[in-house]
């Protein structure tokens, strides 16, 4: 609701009260103290009517309970049945007819429809740490309270398109430079607002409606729109908001106010029903459910307190190393970095100062924030003496079971008894590495994503001994990094990499059968994943699983001889990758892969002839009938393959939920959040469809066991496709139809 008070003899005071972030609710709300219910807007509107109509009432300050302005729309909402009645755009105007001076106090955060009220308001005064944004495009929806035709208004089109089609939030320094407010405060902001309030009373407030302003005219404004199309629909790779706030904007330049509202409301109502904002306000709550991590053995976020880490170390400075430290060092955690030798700890040392040099450049004080010359923030050495003192340790070696355990049993005699151990294999056993030091309580994996300072996923593996304040603290030391961390369970390749596994294999397999590299890889872009599997594989070298096959016995000298070619311990096997490899085909750092590059470490994957007669040959030699496989096909037999994983991760207990997987795909795989993760793209296909083409095609591949059906999905469907948050539910119940 919002509460009305007088805050100085002449001001009113309209305080939006929703906790935790003062959602602008059409549901209702439940006040403790009160016998009634309120939606948030109905309270503001009758906040305005009441100093409206009540003389002694001079002028209106709007402002936000415990120090937060607000969040902008309820997006539980969104989903919710339409409620006739109140809208946030009439609001927002009725606050800017108001004849009495209405002045914004914004503390804390003013986002989506939190900004468009303050919008509407003549004056807006905010707090010096607040924070501002238009971020409905990141949940799939444009500024639909009329904020695509008041934010040009103010601030100008080419500042209004950056802020509507990124969503980003903005600090109020940069607010004020814009224009988008008029003061910004160190003091006590709703006071502050209050004084401006009393000032402003009797000053003609015509030309601080902005609906009655022109929008900033551009010498090129036609072709700057044009561009700025292009470039918004290139980066959204099939993400429908962020070209409709180009359109929204386009009309404000092109129609009056009232005619760009109307197209607006046109836009939004596509977007709403467009399904592509339900998967991304999925894709919102599933980050935020996840922190709320369980284990099956009951332990959680709940009963379990995270330790403080005060200094930590990584040892390996290789790809990974060198991408976590910054991350630590970027948090403003004091690093130790380690490296097995002295020519090695060099290259690390320059690798790092390298990429802090590039982030510091990016922040607003730059290297005196990060102050990463300092020894006592970020320290390199060879010794592992220096490790006695920290009180957690992030290994990243080469990706080698027996040297994990050399490394994790020196540790546990160096490092104070408290300190947590940590690894980052992206596969290996975290119970086989814990085994080997005494205290495999305090041993966890860490699997960060590269590059490790950008990529926000960060999958933290519990083992059989791993303490709850263990996990807590890994989930803690992820959120200070910025990252997104998703609790999961110890098996081979955890979440991210075991679902990844039947997607390579069957897009190797389409090769095989008739595909092209790059016919497998557009079909995967088109449907909105950043990088199709061979470019992702070109670009982390084919060398990696190669190593990985050979070290499983599956290729190479350990390979039994008369091993039939395209055949592994009974099942199908696709030799192209390793074949790849022996040619020194690596990927882009040999300059060929299964693209051709201009030259080592090149970035600009070329089909490559060479590959397409190879693949004739080998079709050939293997006496393959070559067909046509549609983008049909391309899609089903990569992305249900994928899926069909996570229900058995499901089954097993690996993951606690579907959104896990959701939120691992999204953050690490580069899945398109506008499709909501594998797990909900799944429900939307329906749960029936994915089950009757795994079956089609397992018929068709009985050698392929990745794509029989998991028996928790047959459940499923058997129990009637229940909606994805009941799944979980069913996981233990009988079903009297299978
Ligand atoms: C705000 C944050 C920056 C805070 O971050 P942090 O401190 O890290 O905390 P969190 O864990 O993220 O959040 C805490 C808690 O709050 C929940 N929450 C946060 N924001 C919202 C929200 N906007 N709605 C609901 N709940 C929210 C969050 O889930 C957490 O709870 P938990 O899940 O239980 O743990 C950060 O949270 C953030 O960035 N939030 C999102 C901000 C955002 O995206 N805002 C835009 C919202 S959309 C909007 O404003 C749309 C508009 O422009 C207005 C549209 C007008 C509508 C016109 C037509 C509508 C037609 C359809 C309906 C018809 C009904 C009618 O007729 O009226
Ligand atoms: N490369 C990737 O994309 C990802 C890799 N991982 C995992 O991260 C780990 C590291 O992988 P990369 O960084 O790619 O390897 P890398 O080969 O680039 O680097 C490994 C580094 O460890 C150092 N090292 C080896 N033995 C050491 C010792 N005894 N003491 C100190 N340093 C030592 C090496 O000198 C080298 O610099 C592996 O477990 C890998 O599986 C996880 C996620 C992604």
């Amino acid at each position: 609701m919002a509460q009305y008070a007088r805050g100085a003899a002449a001001v009113a005071v309209i305080r939006l009260r929703n906790p935790p972030v003062n959602a602008l609710s059409w549901l209702l709300v439940t006040e403790p103290l009160i016998s009634f219910s309120l939606t948030v807007l109905q309270a503001l509107e009758d906040g305005l009517k009441r100093a409206d109509a009540d003389p002694s009432v001079k002028a209106v300050t709007i402002c936000g309970e415990n120090g937060k302005f607000s969040a902008g729309a309820d997006i539980r909402g969104f989903s919710s049945p339409r409620k006739q009645g109140l809208g946030l755009g009439p609001i927002v105007s009725l606050i800017e007819r108001s004849e009495k001076p209405v002045v914004a106090a914004i503390e804390g955060i003013a986002l989506g429809g939190g900004l468009e009220v303050a919008l509407g308001c003549h004056y807006r005064i905010a707090h010096v740490q607040a924070r501002m944004g238009l971020p409905e495009v990141t949940i799939g929806l444009l500024p639909g309270a009329q904020g695509t035709q008041r934010l040009p208004r103010l601030v100008g089109v080419p500042a209004a398109l950056d802020l509507i089609t990124t969503g980003r939030h903005i600090p109020a320094t940069e607010a004020l430079k814009l224009g988008l407010v008029d003061e910004v405060v160190e003091e006590n902001t709703v006071e502050a607002a209050i004084r401006l309030a009393n000032k402003l009373i009797g000053q003609p407030l015509g030309p601080r409606r902005l609906s009655l302003k022109p929008v900033p005219k551009l010498p090129n404004m036609e072709a700057f729109l044009s561009e700025a199309l292009a470039k918004v629909k290139k980066r959204a790779q099939g993400c429908l908001a962020p070209e409709l706030c180009v359109q929204a904007i386009k009309a404000a330049t092109e129609q009056p106010f009232a005619d760009g509202v109307r197209k607006e409301q046109e836009l939004f109502n596509i977007l709403l029903t467009s399904g592509q904002a339900k998967a991304m306000q999925y894709a919102f709550f599933a980050e935020r459910a996840v922190e709320k991590w369980t284990t099956p053995s009951g332990a959680s976020w709940k009963s379990a307190s995270p330790q403080p880490i005060r200094k930590a170390a990584v040892i390996g400075l290789g790809t990974m190393g060198r991408g976590i430290v910054t991350s630590l060092v970027k948090a403003k955690i004091p690093v130790v970095a380690l490296e097995q030798n002295l020519e090695y700890l060099n290259m690390g040392r320059n690798a790092v100062m390298l990429l802090l040099e590039r982030e510091a450049m990016k922040m607003e004080q730059g290297a005196q924030a990060l102050d990463f010359h300092n020894p006592a923030r970020l320290q390199f050495a060879v010794d592992f003496d220096v490790l006695r003192d920290v009180d957690l340790v992030i290994e990243a070696v080469f990706e080698n079971m027996a040297l994990k355990k050399e490394i994790f049993s020196n540790l546990s005699r160096i490092c104070k008894p408290e300190a947590f151990l940590c690894t980052n294999t992206s596969a290996l056993n975290i119970d086989e590495i814990a085994s080997v030091t005494g205290r495999p309580q305090q041993v966890i994996g860490m699997h960060f994503f590269s590059p490790a300072h950008v990529m926000r996923l960060l999958e933290i593996i519990y083992g059989r001994q791993t303490s709850p304040t263990t996990i807590a603290t890994a989930m803690q030391l992820a959120k200070v990094m910025k990252k997104v961390g998703v609790v999961v369970g110890n098996c081979f390749g955890f979440v991210g990499n075991r679902m990844m596994f039947p997607y390579s294999q069957q897009a190797v397999f389409l090769l095989e059968e008739g595909s092209r590299p790059e016919d497998v890889d557009q079909a995967l872009e088109d449907f909105g994943l950043k990088i199709g599997p061979f470019r992702m594989s070109d670009l982390a070298g084919l060398d990696v699983g190669w190593r990985s096959r050979k070290d499983q016995g599956l290729t190479g000298p350990s390979l039994a001889p008369g091993t039939p070619a395209r055949q592994r311990r009974g099942y199908r096997y696709s030799p192209l990758p390793d074949l790849l490899c022996e040619k020194g085909r690596f990927g882009q750092k040999t300059g060929k892969g299964w693209y051709e590059y201009e030259k080592a470490g090149g970035r600009t994957a070329k089909p490559d002839p060479w590959v397409h007669s190879f693949l004739c040959e080998y079709r050939n030699a293997h006496q393959i009938k070559t067909r046509f496989i549609d983008q049909e096909e391309i899609l089903e037999r990569c992305l249900y393959s994928l899926i069909n994983e996570g229900f058995d991760i499901l089954a097993e207990g690996i993951a606690s939920g579907p959104e896990h997987l959701d939120v691992v795909y999204i953050n690490g795989y580069g899945w398109p959040k506008h499709r909501g993760g594998p797990m909900f793209y799944a429900s939307t296909v329906g749960l029936p469809n994915i089950l009757a083409k795994l079956q089609k095609y397992s018929e068709i591949h009985p050698d392929i066991p990745q794509l029989r059906p998991s028996a928790f999905l047959k459940k499923l469907v058997a129990m009637g496709s229940p909606l994805l948050n009941d799944w979980m539910s069913h996981l233990h119940k009988q079903s009297n139809k299978l």
